[in-house]
């Protein structure tokens, strides 16, 4: 770690101080790197501490960010407070996006622009609008009038949290036969990407009939950490069509053989229909109401000797692409039914190099511990 000296220090602006975001800030505080904390920020008030002279420990930033004359958040102005402070000392800026706001993840292009490094779980830009993530690999060149080089983005944490799925992903393609491979050399990704299906279906499995209410269970994973801010965008399939969505356009040639030339994936909703526009809090309150219908799923499986798992598969045949999220039964003894716990991910690659035999990444995919992991450890690759 020496090549980490005080003159390499990188200013960080933390923006969202939910679940990962007070994890991050935890792991910011207590690992011994020279990262100085540059700005806080939640959806309302927004602390900037670009002198670089701050110094936190573990309660005084949140207690400081909840004084009354703490300032609106304001992404425009982060930008240009942090970009002034990496033109003045030279050192880098990064902003660290903990938010799954889209008004956020649009940002990211003007940061980038002005040469502010990007480092986030959010999984908005990556897998939203298709001109938005053109801009954020293509970028613009510009210096956005900071003069500094343009920005890198790292997004390890929006794909299986802390588990290194992206840069796996990466090095696969990266190291491709680019010369006779439309597609890096990665033939088929398949697997169990949500932390929270992970989490339902492990537990909800073990108690056929009579065991815990699927509500109940959905209650321990929002306890947990692992669902989204809204627990419906992991029930409808949304979160894990998000995560193909972003492994799809790291394969090179895979859009091009898809249907329109785009990924669309129409995942399996969980979600029954009356709760579809529900917020958050109803959601919860009323998901009792419908514990039956999965109940009945779950032991006409287990009748069959199988368990239900929610699964996607990125795959391409014979010139066409694939990309799907859906719930599956699989037998008692299959790797999904049998190696899972907790919140566990488990993600296969079939590649031409790795033959017949996968290679297997698995652990937990979910959680605020392992997701700031993830993030912290995007934040050392700018060392
Ligand atoms: N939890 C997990 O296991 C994993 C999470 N992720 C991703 O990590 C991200 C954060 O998740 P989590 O911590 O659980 O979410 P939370 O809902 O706990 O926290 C979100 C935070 O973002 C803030 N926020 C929302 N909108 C804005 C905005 N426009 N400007 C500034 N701040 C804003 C909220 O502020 P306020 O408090 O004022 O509402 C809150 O502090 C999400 O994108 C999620 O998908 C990725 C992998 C795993
Ligand atoms: N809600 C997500 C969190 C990680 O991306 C999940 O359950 O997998
Ligand atoms: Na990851």
């Amino acid at each position: 770690m020496s090549r980490l000296g005080p003159e390499k220090a990188i200013h960080v602006a933390v923006v969202g101080l939910g679940g990962v975001g007070k994890e991050l800030m935890k792991q910011l505080i207590e690992l011994p790197y020279p990262i100085n904390i540059a700005a806080i920020s939640n959806s309302r008030k927004m602390l900037l501490f670009t002198d670089g002279t701050t110094s936190f420990n573990s309660s005084q930033w949140a207690t400081a960010l909840d004084a009354a004359d703490a300032p609106d958040t304001n992404l425009d102005v982060l930008r240009d407070a942090l970009g002034a402070l990496a033109k003045r000392n030279t050192n880098k800026a990064v902003l660290v996006d903990n938010t799954s706001s889209e008004v956020v993840a649009n940002a990211y292009p003007k940061f980038l622009d002005a040469g502010i490094h990007v480092v986030t779980p959010n999984k908005k830009a990556f897998s939203g609008d298709l001109s938005l993530y053109k801009r954020l690999i293509g970028g613009s060149g510009g210096s956005g009038g900071t003069g500094l080089p343009r920005g890198v983005f790292y997004n390890e944490s929006t794909v299986g949290a802390g588990l290194p799925i992206i840069s796996t992903l990466k090095d696969l393609v990266d190291t491709g036969d680019k010369a006779c491979l439309f597609f890096g050399q990665v033939k088929k990704i398949e697997g169990v990407f949500s932390g929270t299906l992970s989490y339902i279906f492990n537990e909800y499995s073990k108690g056929e009939e009579g065991g815990p209410s699927f509500s109940s269970i959905v209650e321990i994973a929002k306890a947990n950490g692992y669902t989204e801010p809204h627990p419906g965008d992991d029930l409808n399939g949304a979160d894990v069509a998000r995560k193909l969505t972003i492994l799809s356009r790291m394969l090179p040639g895979l859009l091009e053989r898809l249907p329109n030339g785009h990924v669309d994936v129409q995942p399996t909703s969980l979600v029954p229909e009356a709760l579809r526009d529900a917020n958050a809090q109803e959601f919860m309150q009323r998901l009792p109401e419908f514990d039956y219908d999965i109940a009945h799923k779950r032991d006409e499986a287990a009748r069959r000797g199988s368990v239900l798992r929610y699964v996607g598969v990125i795959e391409v045949s014979e010139g066409q692409g694939k990309v799907e999220a859906k719930l599956e039964e699989y037998p008692k003894t299959h790797a999904f039914a049998t190696s899972l716990q907790g919140s566990d991910n488990i993600i296969m690659f079939h590649t031409e190099r790795y033959g017949g035999r996968p290679l297997l990444i698995q652990g937990a995919g979910a959680g605020n511990a392992v997701t700031a992991m993830g993030v912290m450890s995007d934040l050392l690759k700018l060392f």
